[in-house]
């Protein structure tokens, strides 16, 4: 397998940018993600993202975890996405429409060189998200028992599913003892991502994450729209807020057009060519 790329990374959340724009076929690539995630026999990504033409938007985006498992929409990736295909010269639009499986998506390169992206609607009905048990009720604050504890969750999909719990100290998490119970466990039928969350102030909160298909990650942007979404479900914070990651800071808002638009950086890191 030889292929070029180009490795890009969004508050630390890492990946492997593939440009099959032409139609390449890269499903070879596709079904080798697991391996060129790997941090040591591979490439070392969270996930493995292709540049896609698409029919109804100016691009598709495709995101694989680094589980080599399929997700619906990424965040991060989104926003280097962006980046990578003004940067290769494959529109000269700074603002523009990719396909993705959330929806159509609408990144816009700031000129500080961050992107906003209009992220689009929360789903909140609980059938949709989705999470077993709750019809289209929505799920805020609701108990779950994962290995044997009781906790709060609140449940929102922004296209892939988020569990989002409220902490008092999020430094007593064991993200990657309890991550795993939460993300295979049987309340979420496509399994789900999920968010430790402390609030810090009416704007500001810290948050750590464990994703569904990649596990800790340093920052997951999708993560920290359902935290914002939590977070303004609960009437813990204000509409924007600025979400603290091991990795960096995302800005969230949830605006009146009930959009949830997040803004935060994007860094290319090297190309490469992949011989093995
Ligand atoms: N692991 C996620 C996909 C990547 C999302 C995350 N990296 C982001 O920035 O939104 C899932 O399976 O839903």
């Amino acid at each position: 397998m030889k292929f070029d790329f180009v490795k890009w990374q969004a508050c630390g959340n890492d990946f492997v940018l593939v440009n099959a724009f032409n139609g390449e076929d890269v499903s070879e690539i596709r079904n080798n993600a697991e391996k060129i995630c790997d941090r040591h026999f591979g490439a070392g990504a969270d996930g493995v993202i292709f540049i896609l033409p698409s029919k109804v938007a100016d691009f598709r985006m495709q995101i694989i975890n680094s589980d080599g498992s399929e997700a619906e929409m990424c965040g991060n990736g989104i926003r280097c996405f962006a980046k990578a295909v003004y940067g290769a010269g494959l529109t000269t639009k700074r603002k523009f429409a990719v396909e993705t499986g959330a929806g159509i998506i609408i990144p816009e390169i700031q000129e500080d060189g961050t992107v906003h992206v209009d992220m689009g609607e929360p789903i909140l009905e609980g059938d949709k998200i989705p999470v077993a048990g709750f019809g289209n009720g929505k799920v805020i604050n609701e108990d779950i028992i994962v290995d044997g504890k009781n906790y709060k969750m609140t449940c929102v999909s922004m296209g892939n599913p988020h569990c989002v719990v409220f902490v008092d100290d999020i430094n007593e998490i064991k993200l990657d003892e309890i991550g795993p119970k939460f993300e295979t466990h049987s309340a979420f039928p496509r399994k789900t991502n999920t968010e430790f969350v402390e609030i810090k102030n009416d704007g500001y909160v810290r948050m750590r994450v464990w994703e569904r298909g990649a596990g800790i990650t340093l920052a997951c942007g999708t993560g920290s729209c359902a935290t914002g979404v939590a977070c303004m479900l609960n009437n813990l914070t204000k509409r924007q807020i600025q979400v603290e990651l091991d990795g960096g800071i995302l800005k969230i808002e949830w605006a009146d057009n009930n959009h949830i638009y997040m803004t935060g950086p994007a860094t290319k890191v090297y190309e490469a060519r992949w011989v093995d």
